[in-house]
């Protein structure tokens, strides 16, 4: 059995007091048994984060980290960094990198086999621009993106990896994706992780959705076979709204 995984991306919100208030609003109210869940927050709150869930079932995750240890890259922030932080999981290649910050597949990749050296699980992004939905090319342009992503790792690592299916015109838009649309993509990226690794690592691969998730609709998407929890932005900022998404993954 997978278990279902709740990772909210704050994205550029939140200071620090902000950050660790929200911690303190939620700490043993979005725990709940059988379900991870994870925030994963601006860099600069990091410290604070990990410090605040000690003691409890919450996780920390980062959105981002360069593929190299160190070096002369202004303004970047590497595993290494991450790892000795105590953050457990790093955001990899979300559609708002690979859009603003010019992350090609290479790149994704390079940074999914950067998590792994430094034993950080990647939530690694996977999704279509509106057009490539149009055209037809949903299918198409996820099998490119998961392929590219997963060169290089081995079937173990490959188990770990968790993808977050967001098609781009779905996030922050309240446009979401319908269930049994979702679980149609998810399903057809299950079978790329099949067609690579085998069954057994397809069966263990846990693949979230994300895009406009609300309390609402997130038992909706858990009820598919295939959909294994929710990366969500916008609806992830509040501590009410958080825990019930954390409850609505029961
Ligand atoms: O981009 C997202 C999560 O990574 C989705 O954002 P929203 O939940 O705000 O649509």
């Amino acid at each position: 059995m997978r278990k279902p995984i709740i990772a909210g991306n704050w994205k550029m919100f939140k200071t620090v007091s902000e950050a660790t208030a929200f911690i303190n609003e939620v700490k043993g109210k979005a725990e709940v048994d059988g379900v991870e869940s994870v925030i994963c927050a601006p860099f600069t709150n990091l410290p604070a984060l990990v410090e605040a869930v000690k003691g409890t079932t919450l996780k920390i995750g980062a959105q981002n980290l360069h593929f190299e240890d160190n070096g002369a890259f202004t303004g970047e922030i590497s595993g290494v960094m991450l790892k000795e932080l105590g953050v457990e999981y790093v955001i990899i290649g979300h559609s708002e990198r690979r859009a603003y910050f010019a992350e090609s597949d290479e790149i994704v990749n390079k940074k999914v086999l950067a998590a792994f050296k430094h034993d950080l699980t990647p939530i690694l992004c996977v999704g279509e621009k509106l057009e490539e939905r149009e055209a037809g090319q949903t299918k198409d342009v996820c099998k490119v993106q998961t392929e590219a992503a997963f060169a290089g790792l081995s079937a173990e690592q490959a188990a770990q990896v968790v993808i977050a299916y967001e098609p781009i015109w779905a996030i922050g838009t309240g446009k979401s994706s319908t269930a049994a649309d979702a679980q149609d993509v998810i399903g057809y990226i299950r079978g790329i992780v099949a067609g690579l690794y085998g069954a057994d690592t397809a069966n263990a691969v846990r693949i979230q959705y994300g895009g406009s998730v609300k309390p609402n609709n997130i038992a909706e998407y858990l009820g598919e076979a295939d959909i294994d929890g929710a990366l969500v932005g916008g609806a992830s900022l509040e501590p009410a709204s958080y825990i019930a998404l954390v409850e609505g993954a029961k």
